[in-house]
């Protein structure tokens, strides 16, 4: 599809988080994180992987700097190890970890790439966690605690903020599936904890506001577009229901002001009861200056007798699938853009992660040829950019990952970086698709 160019101020970026790159997981004063406690814990990670040492980006981050220069890339979006700036989640900051934060900001803006800091992507302070962690409300105010402190140090420099990476995600696998850290397992606290981080957001972007910085502020859920796998009733409305515990969970209480009705109530058929004090709602609902979506794949539902709904991709062989067995589903980008753009008010919206695990092949040459990410890649974009001819704010694309790295209980088992990570000597190869990626941005398009 030849000629697509992107608005001229589109930002073309990548992303990464603190423990799944950085390593160093007990250096300079680092406090233990959920993750480095999860992922010691024998039988949690596939292989016995951990982020001990990760990519070692905490000492190779100039390299990888230059990397991303050599791409071109603009923006950078990274996550601050929260033990490392309060080794015990609070109190006394740590200088050596809010030092190393300082050098890779600095490091970037010397190369010209814009930082885009993510205050929290999972790797919660373990002290905190031994207090009831994100089910204790008092953790909110730790929070912002913490963010206050970047905010202070580092937002005159720092020119995009994202609060809370995929809350669905921290509360629903680490809290009710138990696959992530911490690995609890109950819907109460799953729910607890999904509103105490959206709390945590609401009341983060408030100090931010108090300090009338340059930056703006958003949020990154992940959000996962649902089709009914027929046209019957009860699988329409089964799709209404997994769109509702996945996406308007999100979207309600941070654009609407109140959780969606038919979701509490399939909740509280479940025991689950939950009733947070409204006032909570309007903190929840601060005003953002942009919203940060991860999109990689969509489902297609149907209903099921006992739980509402079932999500059927598995049983779908016509579409591609990746690594991770989700399938491959451009147009699922577009429909969301537009939906979000419909029901957030047409906020401006960054594609904070997308991307795809392969399983990449190293040639004789010790080049990677990672076609089906490449094409992957050109897909969402054709797609993004659609989204923008419709009139939806899209403003940057955020590209999942810039290396392979730690894909949590799947350990360094799936690969979605752009650049190929060598495991026994963390040598770092740029893959076609990053020269892919280095000529999109060269063209502003495809
Ligand atoms: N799985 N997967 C890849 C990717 C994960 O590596 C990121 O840490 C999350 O923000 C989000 O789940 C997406």
């Amino acid at each position: 599809m030849p000629g697509i160019v992107f608005p001229k101020d589109f930002i073309w970026g990548c992303a990464t988080a603190s423990y799944q790159i950085e390593g160093a997981f007990d250096e300079d004063g680092k406090g233990e994180s959920i993750w480095d406690r999860f992922s010691h814990t024998p039988g949690k990670i596939l292989n016995g992987d951990n982020g001990d040492v990760a990519c070692d980006h905490y000492h190779r981050y100039k390299e990888d700097i230059a990397l991303m220069k050599e791409i071109g890339i603009q923006s950078y979006r990274y996550s601050i190890s929260w033990p490392r700036i309060f080794p015990e989640g609070k109190g006394q900051y740590n200088e050596k970890g809010l030092d190393f934060y300082k050098r890779l900001t600095y490091e970037l803006l010397k190369n010209g790439i814009k930082p885009s800091v993510t205050l929290y992507h999972w790797d919660l302070p373990q002290k905190l966690q031994d207090i009831g962690g994100w089910a204790n409300r008092d953790v909110t105010d730790y929070f912002v605690e913490y963010a206050g402190l970047l905010f202070e140090k580092l937002g005159d420099v720092v020119p995009y903020w994202i609060t809370q990476n995929e809350p669905w995600i921290v509360a629903f696998l680490g809290h009710m599936m138990g696959v992530h850290a911490p690995g609890i397992k109950d819907l109460k606290t799953a729910l607890e904890v999904f509103h105490n981080i959206l709390l945590s957001h609401g009341k983060a972007v408030g100090a931010y506001r108090q300090l009338n910085l340059p930056g703006k502020i958003g949020i990154a859920p992940n959000f996962s577009t649902k089709y009914p796998a027929s046209d019957k009733k009860e699988d329409i409305e089964a799709c209404e229901l997994a769109d509702g515990v996945l996406n308007k969970w999100f979207i309600y209480p941070v654009f609407k002001g109140t959780y969606p009705e038919d979701v509490v109530k399939f909740y509280r058929d479940r025991g689950a009861h939950f009733d947070f004090p409204p006032e909570d709602m309007k903190i929840i609902g601060a005003d953002i200056d942009f919203l940060a979506i991860n999109y990689y794949t969509s489902e297609f539902v149907k209903h099921h007798p006992v739980n509402g709904f079932v999500e059927i991709n598995n049983e779908l062989s016509q579409f591609e699938k990746t690594e991770m067995g989700w399938i491959i589903y451009p147009k699922g980008l577009y429909d969301l853009l537009l939906r979000l753009d419909n029901d957030c008010n047409k906020i401006d919206i960054i594609i904070s992660e997308n991307g795809a695990a392969f399983d990449d092949k190293i040639d004789e040459n010790g080049n990677i040829n990672d076609v089906k990410r490449m094409n992957y890649i050109k897909e969402h974009l054709i797609q993004a950019h659609k989204a923008i001819e419709e009139g939806v704010n899209l403003k940057g694309y955020y590209l999942w990952s810039l290396m392979d790295n730690f894909e949590w209980s799947f350990g360094y088992s799936k690969k979605f970086g752009i650049i190929h990570v060598n495991r026994e000597n963390l040598k770092r190869t740029i893959k076609n698709s990053g020269y892919l990626y280095r000529d999109i941005i060269k063209n502003n398009g495809l």
